[in-house]
């Protein structure tokens, strides 16, 4: 199993590019279930999610092809395919719900095994379940599989108002891909505003879908019969981007990401700025400046345009080492806090209680031999690596490789002492 091996004590200088998001190539790939006609997608991260889903779109049927440089991919996705989503396939990955929505809009029927993902919460799909059937959809669960079909003689899901009991951001991505070739007026209250989620819109938009509202807590899609083929290039991702920024305010330095979107990561460059770094929006990216010490940060996590849960670990290993106490809320997930007890190995203090984690800042840490508990976690041990003094092995980092696009060149390439072990 690949670790990563880590001299911690090296400023971070010099440039990275930032790669298209995980959370929106994910849902976009499942966008191609909704059209006989190619998708073609530009910026598609190296990431094993993304692997993971092309195995499972060729699994059903979905013709795929990788071309260029440039991370472009493409999908067609014939009139007649196999609509399964198989244990083996899903089960490290939460966006491979996302079939189910287009399976059933396009193909009437669809049998999906429960998902994956990080293991940072029970993560139920009962909304995603209600939602569908209000348009019309009848979904049973059985020996973990999600079998969904329409009705008798009904060919298409109906618009439905749908109103969550949370906010939920694959759950407005599914009704949304199955609202755009639904029967009718689809209205989403209490949807998710992620930029992901407004890049998915703007994409299915460019495919012939009727859509308004999108990047609002209210979406309206109007059902049309069919959606066609489209290019489209993949939004950058705020979570990688935000670990960089946390990553080169932690050890000092300046760094400019390239590709990455300061409009996107409010919530964190705010925290950064009352840290005390500089973070400045230039043209084509966002440029980090770090020196002397930085005051820790309180934060709490809540949708976006709110603190992101998937930076909540990342920032809260610039809080070890910057000056002064602070409380870190986490309120999306009720079980991330797996990468604390990992972090005490290099010294941390950090007591938990429930859902609040408090840190002592301004701490010494040493290198130690730590485990990778999930995606975010993975990211943050990292970052307090890289100012632990000595060697830090970081071990089950497949997590890492979900969902970060080899982030260990990336840091050499900004001065890290940083290797893959095989
Ligand atoms: C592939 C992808 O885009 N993953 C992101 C997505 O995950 P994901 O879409 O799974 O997260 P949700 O927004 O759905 O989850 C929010 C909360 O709602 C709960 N819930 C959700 C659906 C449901 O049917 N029932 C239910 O109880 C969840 O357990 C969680 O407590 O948004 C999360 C929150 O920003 C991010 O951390 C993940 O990186
Ligand atoms: C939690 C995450 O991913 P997933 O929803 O795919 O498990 C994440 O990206 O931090």
């Amino acid at each position: 199993m690949d670790k990563l091996l880590i001299r911690g004590g090296q400023s971070l200088q010099g440039e990275v590019l930032i790669s298209g998001a995980k959370n929106a190539a994910l849902p976009q790939m499942c966008a191609t279930l909704l059209t006989a006609q190619p998708l073609h997608l530009v910026n598609v991260p190296r990431l094993h999610d993304v692997a993971t889903m092309r195995r499972l779109l060729d699994h059903m049927g979905v013709a795929t092809e990788t071309h260029g440089e440039r991370g472009g991919m493409s999908f067609t996705a014939p009139d007649t395919l196999n609509p399964e989503a198989p244990y083996e396939l899903v089960k490290t990955m939460r966006a491979s719900v996302l079939v189910l929505g287009p399976l059933l809009a396009r193909f009437g029927r669809a049998k999906v095994s429960l998902p994956g993902g990080c293991a940072i919460g029970s993560r139920p799909v009962d909304q995603h379940i209600k939602g569908l059937q209000a348009m019309g959809a009848e979904i049973t669960v059985d020996h973990g599989y999600m079998l969904a079909s329409l009705p008798l003689g009904q060919k298409r899901l109906r618009g439905a108002h749908i109103s969550t009991d949370m906010v939920t951001v694959t759950g407005t991505e599914n009704f949304l891909m199955a609202a755009c070739l639904a029967e009718g007026r689809t209205v989403l209250e209490n949807a998710a505003m992620e930029p992901e989620i407004t890049d998915l819109a703007e994409m299915l938009i460019r495919m012939g879908a009727k859509i308004t509202g999108h990047g609002t807590s209210r979406i309206v899609i109007d059902g049309v019969e069919q959606l066609h083929g489209c290019e489209h290039q993949v939004v950058a991702d705020r979570i990688e981007a935000g670990t960089f920024l946390c990553a080169v305010a932690a050890t000092g330095g300046e760094a400019f990401l390239r590709n990455a979107r300061a409009d996107h990561l409010g919530a964190v460059i705010d925290k950064l700025q009352e840290a005390g770094a500089q973070v400045l929006a230039e043209e084509g990216g966002v440029r980090i400046r770090s020196e002397g010490p930085l005051k820790a940060q309180s934060f709490r996590t809540t949708e976006y345009p709110g603190f992101p849960t998937d930076m909540q670990a990342q920032f809260m290993a610039l809080n070890l080492v910057a000056e002064g106490p602070s409380t870190v809320t986490e309120t999306i997930f009720e079980n991330r806090f797996m990468h604390v007890n990992e972090m005490r190995r290099l010294g941390a203090q950090i007591s938990t209680d429930g859902r609040v984690a408090s840190v002592t800042g301004g701490q010494r840490l040493t290198g130690a031999t730590v485990m990778a508990t999930d995606l975010r976690a993975s990211a943050s041990l990292v970052i307090a690596a890289l100012v632990a003094k000595g060697e830090t092995t970081v071990e089950r980092i497949y997590h890492l490789d979900r969902g970060y696009d080899r982030m260990e060149d990336k840091l050499r390439a900004l001065g890290a002492d940083i290797k893959r072990l095989a």
